[in-house]
């Protein structure tokens, strides 16, 4: 860190223009300096907290992310959270744990990434803690939204007869990954166009996830959403985690989830099936939920009015429980419930 000791860094990070009044508005009372934050929540509302950390080795390496990607989904993962509650962020707070000899430029990029990110969704950075690391770096977001009392969706509140949805593509960024660390090169320094990369949009999913705050709030507001998930994990383990916490059965259609043309051209090119990628990546930051059917066409609109387009993938089914893929021909195919799992196998991607 050079000549910085640790309550320069905070200032630096904290401080300067990056952070700018922006971070001090919006119901900041007492923001970064004090023991602690103090802000005011909106009467008639609940607060959703999550938190979620980003570990080097595990969430990245030199070779997949740029320090800026880095702060920009530490921030993203957790605003994510947010949206798979159908709320508003509307504060953070910033866990870092950083090798001694991290060059001070790398932190100011992460930094310069998170603000990106936590601006673009009106979230204002009211504090954190710094620390220093005998092993890589880490990243820890704590986000703080907000929604209407007694209207936060859950992952419990799926029905028998309902639709399964989707926002977007997914598979995306495990493809990105999966190429980045085949292709094995340092990233070009930070600010380089992920343009000029080949499968830009794969890598551009992996490294720049864009939560859906619009989405989730509009799903919450046209109440005619029942149960949401983001996707960290994979579509299967999400879909698992929906049917298994509202007690009935999901059915994914095969021919219905959507495949990025990007993602084709990639898995064919690399021998690999796209569909692997969709039900057991992860991290596309995307969400997966469910709606009363008679209601389907009516939130796909009222969601489209919001510029969001919601694929209809599968439906809810009470004759069993777990998740179970309709392929194409029509052969009805369990799917094991794995996706990521911290502690399982060394990429991380075996059963529970
Ligand atoms: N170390 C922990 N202590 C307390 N709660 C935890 C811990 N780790 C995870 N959780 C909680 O367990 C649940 C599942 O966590 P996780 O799978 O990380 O959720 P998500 O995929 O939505 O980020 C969440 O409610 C989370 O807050
Ligand atoms: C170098 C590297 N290897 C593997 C992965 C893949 N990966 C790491 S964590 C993860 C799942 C999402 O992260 P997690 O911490 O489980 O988020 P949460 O489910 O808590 O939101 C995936 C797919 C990666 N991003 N980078
Ligand atoms: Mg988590
Ligand atoms: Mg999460
Ligand atoms: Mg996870």
């Amino acid at each position: 860190m050079g000549t910085v000791d640790e309550f320069a860094l905070i200032r630096l990070l904290t401080g300067g223009k990056q952070s700018t009044a922006f971070q001090r508005e919006g119901g900041v009372e007492t923001g970064i300096g004090d023991d602690a934050a103090v802000v005011n929540v909106n009467p008639g509302t609940q607060l959703i907290l999550t938190c979620d950390t980003m570990t080097e080795d595990i969430h990245f390496k030199p070779v997949t992310m740029r320090s800026r990607d880095i702060g920009f989904k530490a921030m993203a993962s957790a605003v994510s959270d947010i949206a798979a509650m159908g709320g508003k962020p509307r504060f953070a707070l910033v866990a870092l744990s950083l090798p001694r000899q991290t060059p001070l430029e790398r932190v100011r990029s992460l930094y310069e990434g998170l603000y990106d990110c936590a601006n673009r969704y009106g979230v204002r950075v009211v504090g954190g803690d710094t620390t220093s690391s005998i092993g890589g770096m880490t990243v820890s977001v704590t986000v703080i939204g907000e929604t209407a009392a007694g209207q936060a969706l859950l992952r419990s509140s799926a029905k028998v007869g309902d639709v399964v949805f989707a926002t977007g593509y997914l598979g995306r960024s495990a493809a990105g990954l999966d190429w980045l660390l085949q292709r094995n090169l340092p990233l070009e320094p930070e600010g380089a166009d992920a343009e000029s990369l080949a499968y830009a949009k794969l890598v551009e999913a992996h490294c720049r996830p864009l939560p859906q705050i619009e989405a989730g709030l509009a799903l919450r507001q046209s109440g005619l959403c029942r149960a949401l998930n983001d996707v960290s994990d994979g579509l299967s383990s999400e879909a698992w985690e929906i049917a298994e916490a509202s007690g009935v059965g999901i059915d994914l259609i095969e021919e219905r989830i959507p495949i990025a043309d990007e993602l084709y051209t990639y898995a064919a090119a690399s021998g690999k099936d796209p569909l692997d990628y969709v039900l057991y990546g992860g991290e596309d930051y995307e969400l997966l939920g469910t709606a009363p059917a008679e209601h389907a066409l009516e939130l796909q609109i009222a969601l489209g009015k919001a510029g969001v387009s919601l694929h209809l993938i599968g439906y809810v089914n009470g004759e069993h429980s777990g998740v179970r893929l309709i392929r194409s021909g029509g052969e009805v195919m369990p799917l094991d419930k794995k996706g990521y799992n911290h502690f399982n196998d060394v990429g991380g991607k075996d059963g529970v």
